[in-house]
């Protein structure tokens, strides 16, 4: 993991005092994160913490009770309505399983976005269809395949290339190498570390998947408690005192962890 200090670095989202709740259930109590540009950022947190509600909130998906949204240094709630559709252009999303239209071929879902947001004439999105094909990983051909023609690693692919449509600065995974054997997995993380530093792109990973924690994110924040409980390196959520951070980072799982991130003071149950 390589940080720069946090003075040098482009604040891309900023989270302060966030409060969700459904009914009398309050899931994020006065949350505060902040993601920093070409940054990757690795959520975790227990079923059920709440990763996917803030990263819905953040979406405008689900409503907040309290506090504040700064995307690229504009508050969600101060601008107009352009400038906001403008703001929801800057940012990409690959949410759980793909979430692929299943009556609509890979090109014709990449194009989704474009459609939404921009005015093109078909030629033009049929070229950055196919560039984005490419840009992650697929054949040509796949361009005018179906979801149910596609493997898993596929889906999630394709998934990716829609996500990176409209050049977003910052991509919301939702657990994205769930579902990948080992192999798959790791080629995903590999893809995800070459967009960051091909394209600049942020990257804010929801992920219960200890070895893309270790091998491509840059820092790790842990969702407990209904807000951020910690953030940082490996270290940091080694030395960090909680019976779950410390169940998960040093649990049996856990033995994936390269032996050159372990310190002495560090090891492995
Ligand atoms: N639309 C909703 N209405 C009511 N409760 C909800 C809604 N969405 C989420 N919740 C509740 O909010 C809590 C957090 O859910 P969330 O899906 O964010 O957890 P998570 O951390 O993403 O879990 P997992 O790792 O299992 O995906 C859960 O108790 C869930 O039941």
């Amino acid at each position: 993991m390589n940080q720069r200090p946090s003075d040098e670095r482009e604040t891309i989202l900023s989270v302060k005092d966030l409060t969700v709740g459904f009914g009398e259930k309050i899931v994020l109590d006065k949350l505060n994160l902040d993601i920093y540009r070409g940054e990757i950022l690795g959520f975790v947190g227990a079923s059920g913490a709440g990763k996917s509600v803030l990263m819905r909130t953040v979406l405008r998906l689900l409503p907040r009770r309290a506090g504040s949204i700064e995307i690229l240094g504009s508050d969600y709630d101060t601008v107009d309505d352009a400038q906001r559709i403008s703001l929801d252009t800057r940012l990409g999303v690959l949410f759980q399983h793909g979430a692929l239209f299943s009556s609509l071929t890979v090109k014709e879902n990449i194009q989704l976005p474009m459609r939404e947001y921009l005015d093109l004439p078909q030629w033009l999105m049929d070229e950055l269809a196919y560039l984005k094909i490419e840009l992650v990983g697929l054949s040509p051909d796949a361009a005018d395949k179906y979801p149910s023609e596609l493997s898993g690693g596929m889906i999630k692919r394709a998934a990716l290339a829609r996500a990176l449509a409209l050049d977003p600065d910052l991509v919301f995974l939702d657990e994205p190498t769930s579902g990948l054997d080992p192999i798959g997995a790791a080629e995903f993380d590999d893809l995800i570390a070459q967009l960051r530093d091909t394209l600049g792109l942020t990257v804010y990973m929801v992920t219960h998947d200890l070895d893309s924690l270790f091998s491509v994110c840059d820092r790790i924040a842990v969702l407990g408690q209904k807000r951020v409980l910690v953030e940082g390196t490996l270290d940091d959520m080694l030395a960090f005192d909680d019976a779950w951070v410390q169940s998960y980072f040093r649990g049996k799982r856990a033995r994936s962890i390269p032996r050159s991130e372990l310190s002495a003071g560090h090891p492995v149950e």
